[in-house]
């Protein structure tokens, strides 16, 4: 039978794999999950398939102990080898049929949808699993993202109640109280997860942001389950 678990905690770490690499790399995702982060990116954008295959296996270890759920940037080939729950897409990468097709029912699939409820549309149509928006504010990690205006979450809320939104680009715990009120379900942090002097309180951090919101509750992702 499939164990169902509700992801409810508010970060989503995305890592920053051009500076953090095998244990290093680990050490901080480790620090992230104790601090009870339950969804996390691996975002590697070389083509050294060794090292990605080895630290996507070990990342999956370690989300599978904590719970969390593992998901691979970009490539469908790599999360089905390692058992990631999930992988997310951009509009230049894999479509979203072919990874549904190869991944599963079950697989959280995410789109970025920059800041086009056009994008998001299709998205949705399509079965996405949840809908990621941004660039908010300044990335260190992707400083030439398209920027997005925050009232576009309220927007893609009020049209997919039931569709979680996954708000990117220059998060931090200065602002991801503000994020999550404007209406996202997650918020995906790279660079201040993976520079802070202590992940595991940073992780932690993030719990008391969450707004006591009606609104969230419809759009957790749950792992096992199929999607809205
Ligand atoms: C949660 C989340 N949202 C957006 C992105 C960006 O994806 P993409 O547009 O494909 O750009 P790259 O990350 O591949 O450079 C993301 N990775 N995660
Ligand atoms: C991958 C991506 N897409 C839009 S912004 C971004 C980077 C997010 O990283 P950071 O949290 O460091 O801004
Ligand atoms: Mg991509």
């Amino acid at each position: 039978m499939t164990r169902l678990t509700a992801l409810t905690h508010p970060l989503y770490a995305i890592t920053d794999s051009a500076n953090f690499r095998e244990a290093r790399l680990y050490a901080v995702v480790e620090q992230l999950l104790e601090g009870g982060c339950q969804l996390l990116q691996y975002r590697d954008k070389t083509t050294d398939h060794a090292r990605r295959r080895r630290e996507a296996g070990v990342l999956a270890q370690l989300c599978q102990h904590h719970g969390a759920a593992l998901i691979i940037n970009d490539d469908i080939g790599l999360a089905r080898h390692c058992g990631a729950q999930g992988v997310h897409l951009g509009q230049s990468d894999s479509t979203l049929a072919l990874a549904r097709q190869r991944l599963g029912s079950d697989a959280i699939i995410g789109i970025t949808c920059h800041a086009s409820i056009a994008l998001a549309a299709s998205a949705a149509a399509g079965g996405a699993s949840y809908l990621a928006f941004g660039r908010f504010f300044k990335s260190q990690t992707k400083p030439q993202a398209p920027a997005a205006p925050l009232e576009l979450l309220a927007t893609a809320r009020a049209r997919w109640p039931e569709l979680p939104r996954v708000a990117i680009g220059g998060i931090g715990l200065a602002n991801a109280a503000q994020v999550l009120k404007a209406g996202a379900d997650y918020t995906a942090v790279c660079h201040d997860a993976f520079h802070s002097t202590d992940p595991c309180e940073f992780a932690n951090r993030f719990t008391s942001l969450l707004p006591s919101s009606p609104h969230r509750a419809p759009s957790i992702i749950t792992l096992g389950a199929p999607n809205p």
